[in-house]
């Protein structure tokens, strides 16, 4: 019995798809990855996605649309990668779909219906529809209706996977957006878990306005290692809000925006590229170590873990070394988690709760008031949990 996880993270540069054994995971609580795969969007479908992120771009009818589309374009790509790795549908659980973070104002505004909210699009029924399967969909809702910031759902991953008895470990997440899980080696302590800030957005947006397009991101930071940092700059950056909000605390696309970064760039006016890029990478660690001070028992941190597309950004990696002298900064792999395909797996394990009706959140991380199930579940073809119940007595 397999379960497949869907993400498309902030960053929008593609589509991850993972296939787990829910029988290792049944029977081991290990979990096993049969299969794995990662579908670029061509440009068109970026700046269609990204188009629907921003307020002076996104149209009703677009995202409506886009919501839809996006829905059918997951069913065709899971299909495709269930074909290619000869899975048989029949084996299939499940799908569990993230979709694409368009909206996310975990705070809510003044009017009395300005409430907090959150929208993922890629519609679960298309899903279901293509693929002729069960979809659990929708999972950061559940956790803000019940008082959470919808967000950082990896925390529970984090919390129950990486978990040490003699070491405190810090799990930092550097996608478009960075967040934190601290897991304490006590499990009495509570998990703290929270964005931190940018993650690869303020480089990834620099790069593709200042290259008009030519690059997407700063492969191994290898432009940004040849620049010179301009400290003064990242200093009256830390000024802004966020750094100092309480927890929880979650944001988004909302607050980094292209507007916000076009701003940074005018300020290092004169600057080169790779300056412009050293800087923006150093504030982006900055914002990780200030957090981290801030809001964490830094003292009883050992050991910081490192995953998403920042990983692999040699030079960040080495300005995160320099952030934290005393305490071991590593890429998550080494802990054996396949780091790039974590928050697949992490969501194919949260639809697995979610078939089961079993909480799959962190209250601590989220701010929710109690813990919830969250997800919604469609199925075209019939009563899912009953497939799903026949297919685990099958084991
Ligand atoms: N080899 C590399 N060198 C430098 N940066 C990289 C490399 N590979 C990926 N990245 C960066 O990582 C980003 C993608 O990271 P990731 O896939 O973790 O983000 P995401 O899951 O979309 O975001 P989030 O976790 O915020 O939802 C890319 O946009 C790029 O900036
Ligand atoms: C609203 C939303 O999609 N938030 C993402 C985003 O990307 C990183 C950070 O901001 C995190 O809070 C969250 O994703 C991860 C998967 C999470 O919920 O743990």
């Amino acid at each position: 019995m397999y379960a497949i996880g869907v993400m498309s993270g902030t960053s929008l540069d593609g589509l991850d798809i993972v296939c787990i054994d829910l029988h290792a995971y049944e029977q081991q609580q290990s979990i096993q990855l049969i299969a794995s795969k990662t579908v670029d969007y061509d440009v068109t479908f970026k700046n269609q996605l990204s188009e629907q992120c921003h307020n002076n771009s996104a149209t009703l009818a677009n995202i409506t649309m886009m919501n839809a589309y996006l829905g059918k374009f997951i069913g065709e790509q899971v299909v495709q990668f269930l074909h290619e790795n000869q899975i048989s549908p029949l084996k299939v659980a499940f799908i569990s779909s993230h979709g694409q973070t368009i909206f996310h104002e975990p705070l809510g505004g003044e009017l009395e219906y300005e409430i907090p909210s959150t929208l993922q699009i890629g519609d679960i029924s298309y899903i279901s529809e293509v693929t002729r399967l069960p979809i659990v969909g929708d999972f950061r809702t559940g956790d803000m209706a019940a008082g959470g910031q919808g967000a950082p759902l990896l925390s529970y991953f984090d919390a129950n996977f990486l978990h040490a008895a003699d070491v405190g470990r810090a799990v930092q997440n550097i996608g478009g957006i960075g967040n934190v899980t601290y897991v304490p080696s006590d499990k009495q302590q509570a998990v703290i878990s929270f964005d931190t800030g940018p993650g690869n957005v303020l480089i990834d947006s620099a790069i593709q306005k200042l290259t008009d397009g030519q690059k997407k991101f700063d492969h191994n930071g290898e432009m940004a290692s040849e620049g010179n940092i301009n400290y003064e700059a990242i200093q009256e950056w830390m000024n802004h809000s966020y750094y100092s909000m309480p927890l929880p605390k979650t944001t988004g696309r909302e607050l980094y925006t292209v507007s916000y970064v076009n701003d940074l760039i005018e300020q290092l006016n004169g600057a080169s590229l790779e300056d412009m890029l050293a800087t923006l990478t150093a504030y982006t660690v900055e914002t990780i170590k200030h957090s981290y001070e801030k809001y964490l028992p830094l003292n009883q941190i050992d050991e910081i873990y490192i995953n998403g597309g920042g990983s692999l950004n040699a030079f960040m990696m080495m300005l995160l070394a320099q952030a934290f002298p005393t305490k071991k900064v590593l890429p998550l792999e080494v802990l054996g988690v396949p780091a790039v395909w974590k928050e697949a797996i992490a969501f194919a394990l949260f639809g697995y709760q979610t078939m089961l009706g079993l909480p799959n959140q962190l209250p601590s991380a989220t701010g929710a008031t109690r813990e919830i199930v969250m997800g919604k579940v469609a199925y075209c073809d019939g009563n899912p949990y009953v497939r799903f119940e026949q297919l685990r007595g099958e084991l």
